[in-house]
């Protein structure tokens, strides 16, 4: 199946309660001195809870400012979405402007980054910052709390959880910091995790092991995974179905199956060959 805008329903009988819709998506960015330009064309797609999209796509194809989108994380002054619309379960989101993505982002959509360190604070323990959350967004304290923060680690298999609380972010290696950034972006229960380029900044064992862990996650809390990287390799051991990026537009959408076997387009074939060459 290949096709320029067209749009995909991937899973065959998923609850669609849950279901994210993005339609014709246009995004368009202003750099510095000159005026607006659309960079990101039209994208649609379906994502079901329990599935997992790959968006793949070379550098500056348009994968971040698509899901940052989906966050309401675009920076203000320099890009914005010009047309299309996204639903959660039903509901447009966006509609209202950047604040209607307030009780959507972290609560019901989290986002892991390439540098966990960008979710983290230097200067607060992982406990603070942990059960910060769970103290303003999910009302906890007490017992419930620290009951809360512990299973939260424990999830994330991080061992002697308790201690763990008291250390600050430098004290843990890059792959357990991203383990906490992991525990912090499923502390408000999401029904849908981007994840972009998780595993980038990691040594090859690490990422194994974290991709690993989020697919864990993923299938414990029924998850919808949408998962951006430029590293097929990845996409091919995580995503149930593939989306390929160029010039800003989803060139193809297919199941990872049929992708890896031969895909339609010839910009598609080109990257597989890049790979396997
Ligand atoms: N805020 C912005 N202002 C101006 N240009 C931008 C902005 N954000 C992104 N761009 C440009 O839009 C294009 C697409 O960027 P995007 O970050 O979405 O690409 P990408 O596919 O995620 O690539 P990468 O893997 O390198 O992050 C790039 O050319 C980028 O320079």
């Amino acid at each position: 199946m290949s096709m320029a805008s067209a749009v995909y329903r991937p899973a065959v009988g998923a609850d669609a309660s849950g279901r994210l819709r993005v339609r014709d998506l246009s995004i368009e960015v202003r750099p510095p001195g000159t005026g607006w330009m659309e960079i990101v064309r039209g994208v649609s797609f379906d994502l079901d809870r329990g599935r997992t999209l790959g968006i793949v796509g070379e550098s500056g194809s348009g994968k971040s400012l698509t899901v940052r989108a989906l966050m309401g994380l675009l920076p203000q002054q320099s890009a914005r979405v010009c047309r299309g619309n996204i639903y959660l379960g039903g509901e447009e989101l966006g509609g209202k402007g950047p604040g209607a993505f307030k009780n959507v982002r972290g609560r019901r959509i989290c986002m892991v980054f390439q540098d966990a360190m960008s979710a983290l604070n230097p200067v607060l323990t992982i406990g603070y910052q942990l059960k910060q959350i769970l103290r303003i967004r999910m009302g906890l304290s007490g017992a419930a709390l620290q009951r809360r923060a512990l299973e939260l680690l424990d999830n994330v298999r991080i061992a002697n959880a308790a201690e763990r609380l008291t250390a600050y972010p430098h004290e843990f290696s890059g792959g357990m910091r991203q383990r906490v950034a992991i525990a912090m972006a499923i502390a408000q229960a999401p029904e849908i995790m981007i994840a972009d380029e998780p595993t980038t900044a990691l040594d090859v064992t690490t990422q194994r092991q974290i991709l690993e862990l989020i697919m864990e996650i993923q299938h414990e809390q029924n998850l919808a995974l949408l998962l951006i990287t430029h590293d097929l390799g990845v996409a091919g051991y995580m995503a149930d179905d593939i989306a390929v990026m160029h010039g800003g537009r989803i060139i193809e959408i297919t199941d990872a199956d049929r992708f890896f076997s031969g895909p339609d387009h010839p910009y598609s074939r080109r990257l597989l060959e890049s790979v396997v060459s």
